[in-house]
């Protein structure tokens, strides 16, 4: 799955660009990922629930909602209510991630944790057993258009064989520095849903821009 990130995109369009890979075949996208930040979980401040609303009456697309803020077991179960397919939260400021993700489910939503690059995945392997989707950061939160940090792919690794022995149940996302040098060791190490905000924004045509990713992840995948 290919999940461009608005991030990258003409804020004053975010309609008109979500149309541009809401088309068909390869070029579509599975879902919009969103990123949220408060200005205080990371030092940066973008969007927020009214923007999110908006969208949804806006795109038939899944909404996948990565929210980079301070107390998301009050403010994360807001986007689930509204209408976002998947909503994930960062582990590293949520204080009851297991309530949170029955919340988020209980909602109508997927429930989403994410770990920073430095976060280590062992320490959450219980709580994980409650959400669907877990998002390894491949950058520090914060800013798109920064240096994909391959190290992040030994929690990759370890996600995909746990869900592949049946210990786990749910989706490994990716997200930071995804393009068309790196997906396909993302691919490899066993990612199933790819973020990509610049590899895809930046590029002439984001749709193209979205098969290329997909060929390539798809290719890196088969070996
Ligand atoms: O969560 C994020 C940053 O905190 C973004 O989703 C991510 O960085 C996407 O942008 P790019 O693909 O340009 O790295
Ligand atoms: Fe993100």
């Amino acid at each position: 799955m290919i999940a461009p990130s608005i991030l990258s995109a003409d804020f004053a369009s975010l309609g008109t660009e979500i149309d541009a890979i809401t088309g068909s075949g390869d070029g579509r996208a599975d879902w919009v990922h969103v990123d949220v930040m408060d200005g205080h979980f990371v030092p940066n401040l973008t969007i927020g629930l009214p923007v999110v609303e908006s969208l949804l009456k806006r795109t038939e697309l899944p909404l996948d909602c990565h929210l980079m803020i301070e107390d998301p077991d009050r403010w994360a179960p807001g986007y689930a209510e509204a209408g976002a397919h998947n909503v994930t939260v960062h582990v590293e400021a949520a204080r009851d991630p297991v309530m949170l993700a029955k919340n988020l489910r209980a909602a109508g939503a997927k429930a989403g944790l994410s770990i920073k690059p430095n976060t280590p995945l062992e320490d959450h392997l219980d709580t994980l057993r409650h959400y669907d989707t877990l998002l390894v950061m491949s950058v520090e939160p914060g800013f798109g258009g920064q240096s994909f940090i391959p190290e992040v792919l030994d929690k990759v690794r370890t996600a995909r064989r746990l869900v592949d022995t049946g210990h786990l149940t749910l989706l490994v996302e990716i997200d930071g520095g995804i393009n068309a040098d790196t997906i396909e060791q993302a691919a490899e190490a066993g990612v199933d849903c790819f973020v990509a905000g610049s590899a895809v924004y930046g590029a002439d045509d984001p749709a193209r821009a979205v098969a290329a990713l997909r060929d390539r992840a798809r290719a890196a995948r088969a070996r």
